[in-house]
């Protein structure tokens, strides 16, 4: 299936949207790594808000990346939003990512010697779609409860809390379909997860994003409306559980 690459309205996603994750048959190992990830087949609907759950060393992050592309499968396959990802050459993959599916890592990969708008250009630059770039992130960034003179900060200087949001600023700023979230909360104090949890929520269900959150944490369960612990995925042949 041929994705539109023109942006969408939000309308337009809740009714043309296919399935945003379906994985069937997937297998990866490492050469000298102790899991051998296998999952018979899992799908994720459009608009939904999942919750990965898993204890550490399990293979939560190896599957992001399988979905992400950042790894390839040794079999099986993924598809996103309809289209065959882990069929696609490296240099298609990228831009698939790039246009399409914004990615929070676990330690937020900010540049640290560049400004928040220039880590946040040079996702755009990526996908491209720079025009606009300083009003699309202002308005992102005002959404994530940010001030607006961050822009001009370099990144290094920023506590770990706001890294957190200019990641997800950035992962944000080309407007995906999905998002997916790597165990961002971890440095967080119990407030302000919940306030992050909050607010990352409020924008997915504003601009009907998908997300996929992955975490050890189970305290942050009851943010999302669905969840499904590793262990069941690689063991059922299931769609998500709630
Ligand atoms: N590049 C690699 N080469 C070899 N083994 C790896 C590699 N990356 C991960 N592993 C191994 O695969 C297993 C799963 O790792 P993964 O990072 O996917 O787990 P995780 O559930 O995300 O853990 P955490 O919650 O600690 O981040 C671990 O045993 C890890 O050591």
């Amino acid at each position: 299936m041929q994705l539109n690459e023109n942006s969408t309205s939000v309308t337009d996603r809740v009714t043309s949207q296919p399935l945003s994750i379906e994985v069937e048959n997937l297998q990866h190992g490492y050469t000298r790594g102790s899991i051998d990830l296998k999952i018979e087949n899992w799908q994720i609907q459009h608009g939904d808000h999942v919750f990965l759950h898993g204890e550490s060393g399990s293979g939560k992050t190896t599957l992001l990346n399988l979905i992400a592309g950042i790894l390839t499968p040794q079999t099986g396959e993924v598809r996103l939003l309809g289209q065959t990802f882990s069929g696609l050459s490296a240099r298609k993959r990228d831009q698939f990512r790039a246009r399409h599916i914004g990615v929070v890592f676990q330690q937020f990969n900010l540049i640290p010697y560049l400004t928040v708008l220039q880590n946040i250009m040079v996702a755009g630059y990526f996908a491209k779609k720079s025009d606009d770039i300083e009003r699309r992130a202002t308005q992102l960034l005002t959404e994530l409860k940010l001030p607006t003179s961050i822009l001009q900060q370099q990144a290094s200087q920023l506590s770990v809390g706001q890294q957190q949001r200019v990641a997800i600023a950035r992962a944000l700023i080309n407007q995906p379909e999905l998002l997916i979230v790597d165990e961002p909360t971890s440095a967080l104090d119990a407030g302000a997860r919940d306030t992050f949890m909050r607010i990352l929520l409020d924008i997915c269900r504003s601009k009907l994003t998908t997300l996929l959150f992955v975490s050890h944490d189970m305290s942050l369960k009851h943010y999302f409306s669905s969840s499904i612990d590793i262990h069941s995925l690689k063991q059922s042949q299931g769609s998500t559980v709630c």
